[in-house]
C-alpha cells in the first residue's frame, strides 16, 4: 500500500539508532493505545477509519447528492484543520482543468475561510453572483473568525440569491455537537449538520465530515478512501513489528535525524496534485510538534517546478535539512513524448518514451544529487493517485504524527501557541471583553 524506504537516510544516521527507537516506539504506541500519553482526550482519530460505520457514509452521501443536485458551485468555508484535508484530497484526485470544463458533472469546489483578503472574498462573492450555489461551513469551535467572516457574507448572498428555503437545503454545517456560534446558527436556521467529534482535532479530521462531506460532493468515493485508511491503521499498528510498521521507522527516522541536527523536513512531491497533501502535513507536524522550543520546522517544495527556484538552496544552502519524498508509481493517464523529423529541441532521444519515465528519472537524479550534496533523503512510494492510496497515506502520516511526538516528548495535540495572535488582533480590532488588551497593545504602538 506504501513503501517506506530509509535506506538514502543512512550516510548520515544509522540503522542501528534508529532501530534503538523500538522499546521508545513501543511505549509511544502504548500510550496511545491506552490512552495514557499527553494531550490523551484528543486520540479520536486513532481508530477512526474502522469505526467509520456504512450509515454514517449513506448519510454522508446523501447529503452530498443534495449539494451535488443543487449547486454548480458548491463553498467550503474552513481553515487549518477544517479545510486542509478536504483540499490535500480533492485536488490530488481532480483532473487539474475540470474547473475550465464547460460541462461538469459535479460541482465546482471553491475555497473560502482560510484567509482574510478583501479582494479574494470580493472576487469570490462577484463570481458567485449568477451561479446556483451552496455552502459547507466547517468549524470545530465554531467562533474562527476568518471562517466566521466568509460565512456570513456567502450565508447572506446564498439567501439573498437562492431565497431561505433554498439556502436552508444547500447550506450544511460541520462543527461542534453542542458549542459555538456555528452550532446555535446552523440549529436556529436548521441546516442539515454534522458533528466534528470531541476527540479529533482539526489536523487530524480529515477522515471526519469535515473532509468526507467535501470530498463525497466532488466526486470521489469516500469509502474506498476510509478503506485505504483502515487498511493503514492496520498496517501501522500497535502489535506490527517495529521493523514492518512504517509509522513506527518514519517516526524514528525523522527524531534520530533531528537529534543530528536535521532541522527541517522537506516534504517533496513530483507531482502537482500533492500539492495540498504537503499544505495538510504542514499543518499536521508543525502544530503538532512546535512547541517548547522544539520541533522540526515542517516544509515542502513541489518539483520539478521548485528544483529551478529552491534547488540550489537544498542542493548547497545550510546543511540542516533533509528530504522526505512522496512517490507515486503509476500514473492514471498514458502520455509518450512525440518524434519530431527536425528535432530542433534535440529531444528525440526521449521520443516514445512515456512522459513519467522522465519523471521518474528527474525523481531519481535529484535524489542522488541531493544525497551526494548532504541532504539525507527518506523515500515513501504509493501505488497511485486514488481514494484507497491516500486515505493510506493520510493515515500513515496521522499515526507516525502521535508517535513522533511522543519520541520527542510534547504534547502532539494541542496547539497553544496559535492563540497568541487571535489575541493581539481581537485587542487591535476592539472585540468586546478584550478591553484590558486594547488598551495594552496600542500602547505599544
Ligand atoms: O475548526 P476551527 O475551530 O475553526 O479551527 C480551525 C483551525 O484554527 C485553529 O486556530 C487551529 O490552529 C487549528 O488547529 C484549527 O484546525
Amino acid at each position: 500500500m506504501i513503501s517506506l524506504n530509509i535506506e538514502k537516510t543512512l550516510g548520515f544516521i544509522s540503522k542501528e539508532n534508529v532501530f534503538a527507537y523500538e522499546s521508545q516506539v513501543k511505549a509511544a504506541q502504548d500510550a496511545l493505545e491506552n490512552g495514557t500519553g499527553k494531550g490523551n482526550d484528543f486520540l479520536g482519530w486513532l481508530h477512526l477509519p474502522s469505526s467509520i460505520t456504512q450509515e454514517h457514509l449513506a448519510d454522508l452521501k446523501a447529503t452530498a447528492q443534495v449539494l451535488r443536485d443543487n449547486c454548480e458551485v458548491v463553498v467550503v468555508a474552513g481553515i487549518g484543520g477544517s479545510y486542509l484535508g478536504a483540499r490535500a484530497v480533492i485536488e490530488a484526485l481532480s483532473n487539474s482543468f475540470t474547473w475550465l470544463q464547460d460541462k461538469k458533472s459535479t460541482p465546482v469546489i471553491l475555497y473560502a475561510g482560510h484567509n482574510i483578503g478583501e479582494d479574494y472574498l470580493y472576487e469570490l462573492t462577484e463570481y458567485l453572483q449568477d451561479k446556483k450555489f451552496g455552502v459547507i461551513n466547517i468549524s470545530k469551535s465554531g467562533t474562527t473568525t476568518e471562517t466566521a467572516l466568509a460565512f456570513r457574507l456567502l450565508k447572506k448572498q446564498c439567501e439573498d440569491q437562492r431565497g431561505k428555503d433554498m439556502a436552508k437545503k444547500v447550506i450544511v454545517a460541520i462543527t461542534d455537537a453542542k458549542k459555538g456560534a456555528a452550532r446555535v446558527t446552523a440549529d436556529n436556521e436548521g441546516y442539515k449538520s454534522f458533528i466534528i467529534p470531541d476527540n479529533v482535532g482539526g489536523r487530524f479530521s480529515v477522515l471526519t465530515p469535515v473532509g468526507l462531506l467535501p470530498i463525497a460532493v466532488a466526486g470521489f468515493d469516500i469509502e474506498k478512501l476510509v478503506a485505504g485508511a483502515t487498511a493503514m491503521e492496520k498496517l501501522c499498528g500497535k502489535d506490527v513489528p517495529f521493523a514492518e510498521n512504517p509509522a513506527a521507522i518514519y517516526a524514528a527516522t525523522r527524531n534520530e535525524l533531528y537529534k543530528h541536527d536535521k532541522k527541517i523536513e522537506i516534504l517533496v512531491n513530483f507531482n502537482p496534485k500533492l500539492h495540498y497533501v504537503s499544505e495538510w502535513w504542514k499543518q499536521l507536524y508543525g502544530e503538532s510538534e512546535g512547541k517548547e522550543n522544539k520541533g522540526i520546522f515542517p516544509a515542502a517544495v513541489d518539483f520539478s517546478t521548485d528544483l529551478h527556484s529552491m534547488g540550489q538552496w537544498i542542493q548547497e544552502g545550510e546543511r540542516t535539512i533533509y528530504e522526505t519524498v512522496i512517490s507515486v508509481e503509476k500514473t492514471n493517464h498514458k502520455l509518450e513524448v512525440p518524434s519530431d523529423a527536425q528535432n530542433l529541441d534535440g529531444l528525440n532521444f526521449l521520443a516514445g518514451k512515456r512522459v513519467d519515465e522522465v519523471n521518474k528519472m528527474a525523481e531519481l537524479g535529484t535524489q542522488l544529487a541531493h544525497v551526494d550534496g548532504g541532504v539525507p533523503n527518506i523515500r515513501i512510494v504509493i501505488p497511485a493517485l486514488n481514494e484507497e492510496s491516500i486515505g493510506g497515506l493520510l493515515y500513515f502520516f496521522e499515526k507516525a504524527c502521535g508517535i513522533s511526538g511522543y519520541l520527542l516528548g510534547v504534547n502532539p495535540f494541542n496547539q497553544p501557541g496559535v492563540e497568541a495572535y487571535k489575541k493581539n488582533m481581537f485587542a487591535l480590532l476592539n472585540k468586546p471583553g478584550y478591553e484590558e488588551e486594547s488598551k495594552a497593545i496600542r500602547a505599544r504602538l
